[in-house]
């Protein structure tokens, strides 16, 4: 475990609530392991009365007192109160037992909801260009593995608590029963300890290398849902399959080194706490301790043995979930991840336009660190509506990007009406933006949760208008359930025109100021596209909009265009002027 953030994790997730509970954890094992003490110390006198050892030869101290316990009373009452007794410190410390499993249980199922739901936060606040670099796989298998195993490692840690008291007060009794015996007792501890500990050491890397495969498991996992129809149309099925196995066997592996260690230590430790057991057998005997006091000693020794047992199992538990532990504390650092965009002035429209000055930027991947936009200036102004174009690849959805702050510029500045956009609030910013692009998918839904997504106070009406204006109304009244057709994960129960006029729905309803939409209709049919053009040209004016798209169809109601190239610009005017040219002059370099 990588210390500290580990803790401060784990502290995160018990928060102040669950932590003020430890306090009632601990004194509910201290407790219940003090009746237990108490109910074996009482077998001396029993045993006193029904071998005949009535004196304390042999004892001295607590062991002595324990002797005497009753010895005003008559024989037979004696023995029945005695067992009364110890039968009644049996009771109450089962009693206290449960109320602590249900305690730890309800710790335990706390911590593990906050776990998850810190995790949940940490994605969606960390920076963008967090999840560009990171493999989905990893995050996954993180969300749905690792951190139920780091809750694993909060009900190990608050079961500890429970046997570090029970071995406490039962170590306490032993002390008072004799301090010798105990001394002896706690060297042979000792040793066994040590011994644990060292082995317990390699389980690390172990519990490090199962999470990693199960990290790439899980990427496998995904790939095989998302790439249904890629992997059959490509008859990839084996090859699929044999990477599938590789890496499951690659987790099978892992996981059987570790069990294997795991597993070891375990006999090990209970060999060990029987040689002690025999020693101290063959120490008393040496000591010449009277019959009723060694009794006593060695069921509390029988009975100390299993917590002290619990604890080590605990360490090398801890050790095996590292791993876990570890991808779990990475994730929620936030040190070393991208930052939200910041900026704290409220944005509340758009008046003149939005100035693009010298903007450089590189998506800073390792593998790819070329620069996508290379000092880019334009402008895009206020209630009008510019066509961004280019050849494939030339940096039109990485402007989209820098627009609604996925990304920040590496060099230059984007103003907007003369306020640089990284001191604007990127909450109010957002609020007047809508983005219809092919990369964001539907969610699973009925269509009108999807239409209404990014409006929470848009109802029916408001939801038909949009889809109306998207020309999606038609196709969505003739479906059984109309509105209320299910969508499926990523839409995958509408065709991909549909998936697109429902997505350009969900930002008209958001009547924003302005509207990005990036190959926001290239599924849709001639006749819908020509359609939504005429709208979105009779609502011109009104809004600003920003279109991304190959087609000249579709940017011919722009005002304005930006032609790229190469990540530069290559010409900014009105459409006016070269709305006679086609795309494919529009692209040749001049
Ligand atoms: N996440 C990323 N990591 C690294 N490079 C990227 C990433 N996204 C895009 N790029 C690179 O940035 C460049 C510009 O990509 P961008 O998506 O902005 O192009 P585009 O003009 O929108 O292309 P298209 O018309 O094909 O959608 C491309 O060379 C692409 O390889």
């Amino acid at each position: 475990m990588s210390g500290r953030p580990t803790l401060s994790m784990l502290r995160q997730a018990l928060g102040r609530r669950q932590l003020g509970l430890l306090p009632i954890v601990v004194a509910l094992g201290l407790a219940s392991a003090a009746l237990e003490g108490f109910g074996i110390g009482l077998i001396i006198p029993l045993l006193g009365i029904t071998m005949g050892h009535g004196d304390t030869a042999g004892m001295a101290g607590f062991s002595a007192v324990l002797q005497k316990v009753g010895a005003g009373l008559g024989e037979r009452e004696r023995l029945i109160a005695i067992a009364a007794a110890i039968l009644g410190s049996i009771l109450l410390k089962n009693l206290l037992a449960f109320a602590n499993s249900v305690l730890t249980a309800h710790i335990y199922g706390k911590a593990g909801q906050a776990i998850r739901g810190a995790l949940a936060g940490r994605l969606l606040e960390v920076g963008y260009p967090f999840f560009l670099k990171e493999s989905p796989g990893r995050l996954l298998n993180i969300i749905s593995s690792e951190s139920w195993r780091a809750s694993d490692a909060i009900q190990a840690m608050l079961g500890s608590i429970v046997s570090a008291s029970a071995a406490l007060i039962l170590l306490g009794f032993l002390l008072l029963l004799s301090w010798q015996m105990t001394l002896l007792v706690m060297i042979g501890l000792a040793l066994v300890q040590g011994a644990h500990m060292t082995l317990s050491a390699h389980l690390k890397a172990p519990s490090r290398s199962v999470a990693a495969r199960n990290s790439a498991l899980a990427s496998r996992m995904l790939h095989l849902v998302h790439a249904g129809r890629l992997i059959r149309i490509f008859g990839q099925e084996e090859r699929e399959k044999a990477a599938f196995e590789t890496a499951s066997d690659g987790v099978r592996r892992a996981a059987f080194q570790l069990a294997n260690r795991q597993g070891a230590l375990g006999p090990l430790t209970e060999v060990l706490h029987a040689m002690l057991f025999l020693a101290v057998v063959i120490g008393a005997w040496l000591a010449g301790l009277s019959f009723p006091l060694v009794a006593a000693f060695l069921i509390l020794l029988y009975r100390l043995q299993p917590h002290v047992r619990a604890l080590q199992m605990t360490w090398s538990q801890l050790q095996g979930l590292s791993g876990s532990l570890d991808e779990v504390s990475w994730l929620l650092d936030p040190t070393g991840k991208p930052a939200p965009p910041q900026g704290s002035r409220p944005f509340a429209s758009l008046s003149e336009k939005i100035d693009f000055q010298g903007v450089s930027f590189s998506y800073a991947n390792e593998e790819q660190r070329a620069a996508v936009l290379h000092a880019a200036s334009f402008d895009i102004r206020s209630g009008r509506s510019t066509a961004l174009i280019g050849r494939s690849g030339a940096g039109k959805t990485t402007i989209v990007n820098l627009l609604c702050r996925f990304v920040e510029p590496d060099e230059g500045r984007i103003l907007v009406d003369g306020t640089a956009l990284d001191e604007i609030d990127p909450v109010t910013w957002r609020a007047h933006i809508a983005l219809a692009s092919q990369e964001l998918e539907l969610v699973d839904g009925t269509i009108l949760d999807n239409i209404t997504y990014g409006k929470d106070t848009a109802g029916a009406e408001a939801a038909r208008c949009a889809a109306e204006l998207a020309e999606a109304h038609e196709f969505i009244e003739r479906l059984p359930q109309g509105y209320q057709t299910v969508v499926g994960y990523r839409g995958v129960n509408l065709s991909a025109g549909q998936r697109q006029r429902i997505a350009l729905a969900r930002a008209l309803v958001r009547d924003p100021d302005i509207l990005i939409l990036d190959e926001a209709t290239n599924a849709v049919d001639g006749l819908s596209e020509a359609a939504i053009v005429e709208t979105l040209k009779s609502r011109a004016g009104r809004r600003t909009t920003i279109v991304i798209s190959h087609h000249h169809s579709t940017i011919s109601f722009c005002d304005d265009l930006v032609i790229l190239e190469h990540g530069r610009v290559k010409k900014q005017a009105p459409f006016a002027d070269l709305a006679a040219r086609s795309m494919d002059e529009l692209y040749r370099p001049e």
